[in-house]
């Protein structure tokens, strides 16, 4: 028997920003057939409010060294103000929104990335993602929104990349769904020089992936978007799409990632 459809998307932190593009985009979520699952990011957010109260931030390949201090900033702009604004726009769109991070229902338990040539700080790698408890939101009707948090198992709250916890769940819900993913940012796809907007490149498989890797097309944060959109397509993804805030829209350019 066929499975069932679930789409999953990931809606980047400088979208959620700008209040027109963000409704536009709710808009087209809300209006999707089927089960669906929202993870949204909020970096330059947690960069701008951690910079009023005077703390500094520093990004490596686009991850975040997440010191004590900043980890408060993230669990407070990600897991409060962005979810909740995002989860009351929903309801009002009749999506039965229910915001969560990884430590509700414990549904995206992490560790705490191990220090090698850098200390990443409170940052966590997702070690399982609770598909039962997932599971039984979305046959109840609801549409989880998840923030860029998850926990360990002692109950250490952990900044994890947003694009990383997108493709985790995919991941793990495709033993139970046809699932489709859709990473949502600034732009309208790769883009094969990213100084024109107009360059996309509709299609990205393994070799071509090793080439704009080689010749540095890709950097900062498109550097673990892709990294997830691989490591999704290899573990039972079945469709992976980059573009936009209208990247949901029929017809719209984006790029594809194909094996
Ligand atoms: N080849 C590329 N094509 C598109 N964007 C790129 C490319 N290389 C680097 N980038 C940068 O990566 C950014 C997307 O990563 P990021 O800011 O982490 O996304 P998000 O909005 O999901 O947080 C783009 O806005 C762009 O500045
Ligand atoms: C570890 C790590 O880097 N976490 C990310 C999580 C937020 C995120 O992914 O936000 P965007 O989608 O807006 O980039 C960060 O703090 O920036």
């Amino acid at each position: 028997m066929r499975k069932q459809d679930l789409t999953i998307v990931k809606i980047g932190g400088k979208l959620i920003e700008n209040e027109e593009r963000l409704s536009s985009f709710l808009n087209d979520f809300s209006a999707l057939n089927g089960l669906k699952i929202l993870i949204h990011g909020g970096g330059n957010m947690a960069t701008e409010i951690a910079t009023k109260l005077g703390f500094p931030t520093k990004m490596i390949d686009g991850r975040r060294i997440t010191d004590a201090n900043s980890l408060k900033v993230i669990v407070m702009t990600y897991g409060g103000l962005i979810n909740k604004t995002i989860v009351a726009k929903l309801q009002a769109l009749q999506a039965n929104a229910v915001g969560l991070c990884g430590a509700d229902g414990n549904s995206i338990v992490s560790k705490k990335r191990a220090v090698k040539e850098i200390d990443y700080g409170f940052v966590g790698d997702i070690e399982t993602v609770n598909t039962r408890f997932i599971n039984s939101l979305l046959e109840q009707g609801c549409v989880p929104v998840f923030s860029a948090i998850s926990a360990t198992r002692e109950g250490q709250l952990l900044n994890t990349n947003g694009d990383s916890v997108a493709a985790e769940i995919a991941k793990a819900m495709s033993s139970i769904y046809n699932t489709q993913l859709y990473f949502c940012f600034e732009k309208k796809g790769v883009l094969a020089n990213p100084q024109d907007e107009n360059s996309v490149i509709p299609e990205i498989d393994h070799k071509k992936y090793q080439q704009l890797l080689e010749e540095k097309v890709i950097s900062e944060g498109m550097l673990p978007k892709l990294h997830n959109c691989f490591e999704a397509l290899d573990h039972g993804v079945n469709k992976i799409f980059l573009g936009n805030a209208d990247v949901l829209k029929m017809g719209n350019s984006c790029t594809k990632i194909i094996k």
